[in-house]
């Protein structure tokens, strides 16, 4: 069984729309520490990581939406996920927009010097300031993980790049923009678009996804999951929900087959908005994800 610390990111300012920085109260609210518990797991809230109330600015020269707010909550994030590792817990951050994987990461990248990678997610967020159409940071964390991005967001708690290309598996991928396309194909990232998910089925991609990072020789693995990576019918609390995601089944046996690849050492579960949400099932359905991860079974 494992330690586990919970870590609230009420973060809303990587996109535009309100209401996902409540997310974190929402799963709290779906029961994630019971169900935690009563698969036998020692569980400890760290409650929320201070956001700043902050005002809302485009920097027209930058394309980057709220770029200080932004690095500084992440900071603080990183701070945390850092702190948590030392104390010899398994960190699970609830977001929040996915704009706290760059956090994250960066705690996580002190302790761990070849972290793989899984981000379960329709978008691919590998945009930069120079690529993206929306200015939104939420749609840059993995790109600036890489180490590509303004220098703000890439020094978060250390330099960057904080983990491989080749480290990295995107599965659900079915909106992607033009220069992270460009640039999937010049770092050669691994991507299991819902056209592989499809074709190959779950079982197949989650199984090739498990082998290839076997094969890294990684010191830990992260699972970033956006609830966007579910179809909006079964996850509609989304700010940037796109049609024909994976199901819950097919999420369900993902997470199963992660947990006994015993390969995750920290998750993230982000994007859930309780306004854009219909009785809360899109944060009931992250804590019966978190379940399956943590190895609840029926039998
Ligand atoms: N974490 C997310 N939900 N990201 C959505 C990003 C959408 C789009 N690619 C953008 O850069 O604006
Ligand atoms: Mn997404
Ligand atoms: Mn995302």
């Amino acid at each position: 069984m494992k330690s586990i610390s919970l870590i609230g990111v009420p973060m809303d300012l990587g996109q535009m729309r309100r209401g996902v920085d409540m997310g974190p109260s929402a799963i709290r609210y779906a029961g994630v520490v019971e169900r935690l518990e009563n698969i036998g797991h020692t569980v400890r809230d760290r409650g929320d990581v201070l956001i700043e109330a902050a005002e809302r600015v485009q920097d027209p020269s930058t394309n980057l939406r709220n770029l200080k707010a932004v690095a500084k909550g992440n900071t603080e994030l990183a701070i945390t996920v850092d702190k948590v590792i030392t104390e010899g817990d398994f960190p699970l951050v609830l977001g929040g927009d996915h704009s706290i994987a760059m956090g994250t990461i960066a705690g996580l990248a002190r302790h761990y010097s070849n972290l793989g990678i899984i981000w379960y997610d329709a978008h691919g967020d590998l945009n930069t300031g120079e690529t993206s159409p929306s200015g939104n940071i939420h749609g840059m964390p993995l790109a600036v993980s890489l180490g590509i991005g303004h220098p703000t967001l890439t020094s978060i708690h250390g330099d960057s790049p904080k983990i491989k290309p080749e480290n990295i598996v995107i599965i659900g991928a079915r909106s992607l923009d033009e220069g992270e396309r460009t640039l999937i194909k010049e770092k050669g990232i691994k991507v299991y678009t819902m056209h592989e998910v499809d074709r190959l089925g779950m079982t197949q991609v989650m199984d090739e996804t498990i082998s290839y990072l076997k094969e890294k020789n990684l010191d830990g693995v992260h699972l970033s999951l956006d609830l966007d990576a579910l179809d909006p019918q079964e996850a509609p609390g989304v700010g940037t929900p796109v049609p024909g995601g994976a199901t819950y089944r097919e999420s369900h046996l993902a997470m199963e087959m992660l947990e006994e690849s015993k390969l995750i050492t920290s998750a993230e579960f982000v994007e859930v908005n309780p306004i854009l949400d219909e009785k809360n099932k899109t944060a009931a359905t992250a804590v019966a994800l978190i379940g399956s991860l943590f190895g609840e079974k029926l039998l």
